[in-house]
């Protein structure tokens, strides 16, 4: 490897532990301790993974957790019923409910019925239009987790060139609008765009979020970009063992490494800082509530 192996799981630790710290201050300076509510629908496994572990991870850094698991037959306006109680609570500050959910529940409405100012996941439809206008609002866990990587390996991004790979509205279009308010000149490529490879192989930095298993090799990047990889795919790893899986990511990190200037690599990248960005953005929906300033550093 020659590139630099970002390392996403050390840096959401020290996010973790500023929040952590803003969190104490809260306490013994205001008597505030910020709340937040995860909501479950169904037995997806990996899921209920990410559920314990954003529960595990709010009260490791001082917050109030709340967990509502509900059977995958909850109907739409059980579901709606509870958020609308948990946007009148004033004990929370966070709501966020797991995606996805089961089929029969339109997850437009149910994000949408959200009160945007507990909207930590930066999903409801106000929260799309102000990040989209270049105003505060809350920004999407995860890339605001690639955003600080890059902000932190760069320093300033203005001027430079970014391909994003994907057009999903949880992370092409706000990582689209986030690399755009940092002055960088954006392309976001997907399926239907020609010779992708191209497009990618101008820019200093590609973030790939497309979902297709190391999709990327080293010869679609130009030497010294900085990749961010989104991916988290499944695929069987018969070399583990037969029936045994691994995790990996959009980009085929050992071609993309000996190219790249940097790279984050899956597991360990961009992965823990999803969580990391989503305490952040609780404290500061938080420090908005109540008239505080917002932390430094912890929003976009
Ligand atoms: N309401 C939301 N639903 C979903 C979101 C989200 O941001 N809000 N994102 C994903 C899942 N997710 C959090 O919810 C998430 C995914 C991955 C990780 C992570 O730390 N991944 C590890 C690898 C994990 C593994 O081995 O399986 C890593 O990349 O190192 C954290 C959170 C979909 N739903």
């Amino acid at each position: 490897m020659t590139g630099k192996r970002i390392d996403g799981k050390a840096f959401a630790a020290n996010v973790r532990g500023q929040v952590a710290e803003h969190v104490a201050r809260l306490k013994a300076e205001h008597g505030i301790t910020p709340g937040l509510a995860v909501v479950l629908v169904g037995e997806d496994p990996a899921s209920q993974v990410y559920v314990r572990n954003k529960g595990k991870q709010t009260v490791e850094v001082g917050m109030n957790s709340v967990e509502h698991r509900l059977d995958a037959s909850t109907s739409e306006a059980e579901l709606l019923a509870l958020i609308e109680r948990l946007n009148a609570d004033p004990a929370i500050n966070g709501i966020l409910v797991q995606l996805p959910l089961p089929g029969h529940l339109n997850s437009d409405l149910v994000i949408n019925t959200i009160d945007p100012a507990k909207d930590v996941d930066g999903f409801h439809i106000s929260n799309v239009g102000l990040l989209g206008t270049g105003q505060k609002s809350m920004v999407p866990c995860t890339p605001l987790g690639c955003l600080m990587l890059l902000r932190d390996h760069f320093g300033s991004l203005s001027g430079r060139s970014a391909v994003v790979l994907g057009r999903s509205n949880i992370v092409g279009k706000p990582m689209f609008n986030l690399l755009l308010r940092d002055s960088c000149t954006v392309t976001v490529a997907h399926s239907r765009t020609r010779d992708i490879e191209a497009v990618c192989r101008q820019a200093d930095i590609v973030v790939a979020a497309v979902g297709r298993p190391e999709m990327v090799t080293g010869d679609w990047l130009k030497p010294g970009a900085v990749v961010i990889d989104v991916g988290i795919n499944r695929v069987p790893a018969p070399e583990l063992g037969e029936g045994r899986h691994k995790i990996v990511g959009d980009c085929e990190f050992e071609s993309c490494a000996k190219v790249a200037g940097a790279i984050t690599p899956v597991p360990g990248g961009v992965g823990p800082m999803t969580i990391a960005c989503l305490l952040a953005n609780t404290l500061t929906a938080c420090c908005r509530e109540n008239g505080l300033p917002e932390p430094e550093g912890l929003t976009a």
